[in-house]
């Protein structure tokens, strides 16, 4: 039996869930919009398409093994899911968030009764309650951000990410109440044998996350200032060296480098004659 893994159908997840997905090795036939299922021809999987928030019901009653979706979600709606894997994506957090005008400018200016517009009621109920306020929670399905404005909430709790849309709807962030991003999540009690796959592609994942940091570089450099080249750049003993037919002064040098190095170290290696310099993309990077 193939595992029946579920990907967000549209929003925020979608694209790059897939992508991540795909970069891990997994062929995915016609992943395309509005497919509700897609069948995999290599790895033992079946993919479907669900609302990320149903993703977090159907793991947890075992109607599919597994899913990638975010983990405000699973902190939502999901006891009894396995965490196996952070995706280092979608990442955004659960906020409390106030009008500019309010005049709230820490928690414990809320009052006792106030109301409390979102689309997260048991985290937000939870949250109050540790901290000993009694709000009033007026639970909506989205657009948070306009309630204060038509009245029905003193303020909210919603997803933050970059910000922009708390400020323009006249709203300030007042605290965090959890940090968030995608995340892979099994069924408890699944099988060993699928667990034991879904490891493997926990840790291809990783491989694609590793590589995402990460470009691989060759460049031929004359002999005389390798020394000098191998000071700056990385890899155990420095970069793997070839000889190149035919020269005697010059070798060919490649290295996996860090993407925010690339940079600096191109105008060295252009400063000390290098030439031929070539950056590529890699997949991934099994350790
Ligand atoms: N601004 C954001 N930045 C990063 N991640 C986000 C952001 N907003 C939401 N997410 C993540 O994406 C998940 C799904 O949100 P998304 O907006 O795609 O769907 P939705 O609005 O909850 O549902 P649907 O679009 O299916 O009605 C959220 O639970 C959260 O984990
Ligand atoms: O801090 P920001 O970068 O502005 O992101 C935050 C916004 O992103 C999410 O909504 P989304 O754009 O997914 O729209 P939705 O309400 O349709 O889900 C979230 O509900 C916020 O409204
Ligand atoms: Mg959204």
């Amino acid at each position: 039996m193939p595992i029946k893994l579920a990907v967000p159908n549209k929003g925020r997840l979608n694209e790059r869930s897939l992508e991540m997905l795909k970069r891990a090795g997994l062929e995915i036939e016609n992943g395309g919009d509005r497919l509700l299922f897609a069948s995999v021809k290599n790895g033992n999987f079946s993919v479907l398409f669900l609302r990320a928030q149903d993703i977090v019901r159907f793991v947890q009653t075992g109607a599919v093994d597994a899913g990638i979706t975010g983990w405000d979600l699973v902190l939502e709606n999901g006891n009894g899911v396995e965490l196996v894997r952070e995706m280092g994506f979608g990442k955004c957090r659960l906020s409390v968030a106030v009008p500019e005008s309010s005049g709230i400018n820490s928690l414990e200016d809320i009052a006792d009764g106030s109301r409390v517009a979102t689309s997260f009621p048991n985290m937000t109920k939870q949250f109050f309650e540790s901290i000993g306020k009694k709000v009033e929670i007026a639970v909506i399905s989205g657009a948070a951000e306009v309630m204060p404005r038509m009245g029905v909430a003193d303020f909210i709790t919603d997803l933050v990410s970059s910000g922009s849309t708390l400020k323009s709807n006249n709203l300030r962030e007042l605290a965090v109440i959890s940090d968030s991003q995608a995340v892979l999540i099994a069924s408890k009690n699944l099988h060993s044998e699928k667990m034991k796959e879904l490891e493997e592609l926990a840790n291809a994942l990783e491989s694609v996350e590793i590589a995402e940091h990460k470009k691989y570089l060759m460049a031929d450099v004359p002999v005389a200032v390798l020394d000098e080249v191998r000071t700056f750049l990385p890899g155990i003993d420095g970069p793997t060296v070839m000889n190149i037919a035919g020269r005697d002064d010059v070798v060919a040098i490649h290295v996996v480098i860090d993407k925010s190095q690339i940079y600096n170290t191109v105008n060295k290696l252009k400063k000390l004659g290098a030439s031929g310099i070539l950056i590529v993309p890699i997949d991934r990077m099994v350790p």
